[in-house]
């Protein structure tokens, strides 16, 4: 389990994130909703280790990992799909994969399931990253973190600027991976039906702080759709 507690960041003199408290179970999809700017990347680079916190508390699998570096993280399981995907546009799909290995000295091999999960990438092995589409792409970067096997994937909005067809497959696996109860998903997104579709908790973000959090089967009855809306 992720569990953040009064968590609080600052960019300079600006005070980001505000006693931020969330928790992501294993078998669960946990959806993070905010309008544009309300601090909703910065929290999850924070849990990465990408930005520093000023003071608060990121416990994983019952450890404190707030004061571990990015690659401390992702090798304690926690895998990160970032905004606007940061694919290597010059490496070949294969070398995207294992780059996502890099970090991991246990596992040297691309799991085969990952073709499973995104058959295109077996198609598209040997061609360069930069030339498959943003969803190829897309598909390539949760790929790329499910490499190692965390026990926690984090996906900072994942179908922005997609096509439907790969919004629709990119749900699936993710529906696929927390029902096989063995890994933590934590979704933050901006198009309201996929992330309703997927919660199992949500949690609602406004100028740094969470305004709103539950079950995902009552997000319809307490209206999270209008706290959202742009
Ligand atoms: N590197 C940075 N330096 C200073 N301020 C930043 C930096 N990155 C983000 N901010 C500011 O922090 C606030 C939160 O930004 P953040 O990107 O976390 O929001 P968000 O909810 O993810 O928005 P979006 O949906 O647009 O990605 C915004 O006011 C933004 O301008």
């Amino acid at each position: 389990m992720l569990k953040v507690q009064n968590l609080h960041q600052y960019y300079g003199g600006s005070h980001i994130l505000r006693n931020v408290n969330i928790t992501a179970e294993i078998g669960k999809v946990t959806v993070l909703l905010g309008r544009n700017g309300v601090g909703k990347t910065t929290l999850l680079k924070s849990l990465m280790g990408l930005v520093p916190i000023r003071s608060g508390s990121v416990e994983w699998q019952g450890r404190d990992v707030a004061r571990k570096t990015p690659y401390e993280r992702a090798r304690s399981g926690i895998g990160y799909v970032p905004q606007g995907r940061e694919i290597f546009s010059r490496l070949s799909v294969e070398d995207n994969l294992r780059m996502g290995l890099s970090y991991c000295s246990a596992r040297t091999r691309i799991p085969g399931e990952l073709y499973e999960l995104f058959p295109v990438l077996k198609q598209m092995l040997h061609r360069r990253g930069g030339d498959l589409s943003g969803g190829q792409q897309q598909q390539l970067a949760i790929a790329r973190a499910l490499a190692p096997q965390p026990k926690i994937l984090i996906l900072d909005e994942p179908t922005e600027g997609i096509q439907p067809s790969i919004i629709k497959d990119i749900g699936r696996v993710i529906r696929m991976l927390a029902q096989r109860g063995d890994m933590a998903i934590l979704l933050c997104e901006q198009y309201y039906d996929f992330a309703e579709e997927l919660a199992d908790h949500y949690v609602v973000m406004e100028r740094g702080e969470v305004i709103a959090a539950g079950p995902g089967s009552e997000m319809q009855q307490k209206g999270i759709r209008k706290l959202v809306a742009i």
